[in-house]
């Protein structure tokens, strides 16, 4: 039977349980406030009251990767356990590695993330175009042959990501237009969403450049970084009913207490519904 599609997968996560992300992103400092050790048994913890927390309310939840690999596989082990606890729940894991490399290579971390037989199986994972979009080729196809999606980085959240994406290419476009085009040409004529996104940063202010790309946006930066839900009309215009916005440590702070990470997601999925509704 064909898989259905991330994209649609997503719409409906976004439609029925709200327009939020939360990133799980086990910062040492984090730890330390929900007085928890910097060691495997702390990632542990808190990987799972986060998960038992928000699994089974929040469209997406995204782990960042770097955080269990900094402890090594037993830190792997614990992301792994996540993963498929998250999605047992009900909720979209959006797996944040950023993985980019030569085609070759880029097959393997396919296999890694995208493969349903892999135990880092996620519904979707977040990738960098910036060796050519083209050597994304292996994980485009495997995530349309088992119904997952990649989201391409485009224009990252961090001021430092303008000196590459805004540089200019040989017909006058922005790299990360010409990103942004690949990926339209990828979702044409999916219905109701395809399932290449793109990661655009709410820090932005504007995002200059032509964002419909018929797929969703994810819009890291809300929280920690200074965005906030009303800053999504300006960034996102016409495109804003695509948008995937992503909180990580302005949930996160809200722990250990389950009600209070559950609370606090609950207000940024608000915010965001009177900031779009309204725009
Ligand atoms: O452009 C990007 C792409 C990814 N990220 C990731 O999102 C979270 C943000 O965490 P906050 O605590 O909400 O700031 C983190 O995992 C980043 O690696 C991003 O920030 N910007």
């Amino acid at each position: 039977m064909t898989p259905e599609p991330f994209g649609a997968r997503l719409r409906h996560a976004l439609d029925t349980r709200g327009p939020l992300c939360v990133g799980i992103d086990p910062h040492a400092s984090l730890l330390a406030s929900w007085g928890l050790d910097d060691d495997v048994a702390g990632l542990e913890r808190f990987t799972r009251t986060t998960v038992e927390a928000l699994a089974d309310r929040v469209a997406v939840l995204k782990p960042q990767s770097a955080f269990f690999e900094r402890f090594g596989s037993r830190g792997v082990a614990v992301l792994e356990k996540a993963v498929q606890e998250a999605r047992a729940a009900g909720a979209l894991v959006l797996m944040d590695a950023k993985r980019g490399d030569i085609g070759s290579t880029m097959g393997a971390y396919a296999a890694t993330y995208l493969d349903p037989d892999s135990p880092l199986f996620s519904d979707a994972l977040t990738v960098s175009p910036y060796l050519g979009f083209g050597s994304l080729r292996p994980a485009l196809d495997a995530a349309a042959a088992c119904g997952s999606g990649v989201f391409v980085l485009a224009l990252t959240s961090n001021p430092e990501g303008a000196e590459v994406q805004r540089a200019t290419a040989a017909d006058g476009r922005s790299l990360a237009q010409v990103m942004l085009d690949h990926m339209a040409a990828e979702n044409a004529g999916a219905t109701p969403l395809g399932s290449v996104g793109a990661v655009v940063g709410a820090t932005l202010g504007d995002a200059g450049a032509d964002l419909a790309i018929n797929g969703p946006l994810l819009a890291p930066g809300i929280g920690a970084q200074g965005a906030t839900p009303a800053d999504l009309p300006r960034v996102f215009g016409s495109a804003v009913g695509d948008v995937v916005p992503s909180v990580s440590r302005g949930v996160l702070r809200h722990g250990p207490d389950a009600a209070g990470l559950r609370e606090a997601a609950g207000r940024f999925a608000d915010e965001v519904r009177a900031a779009v509704s309204g725009s």
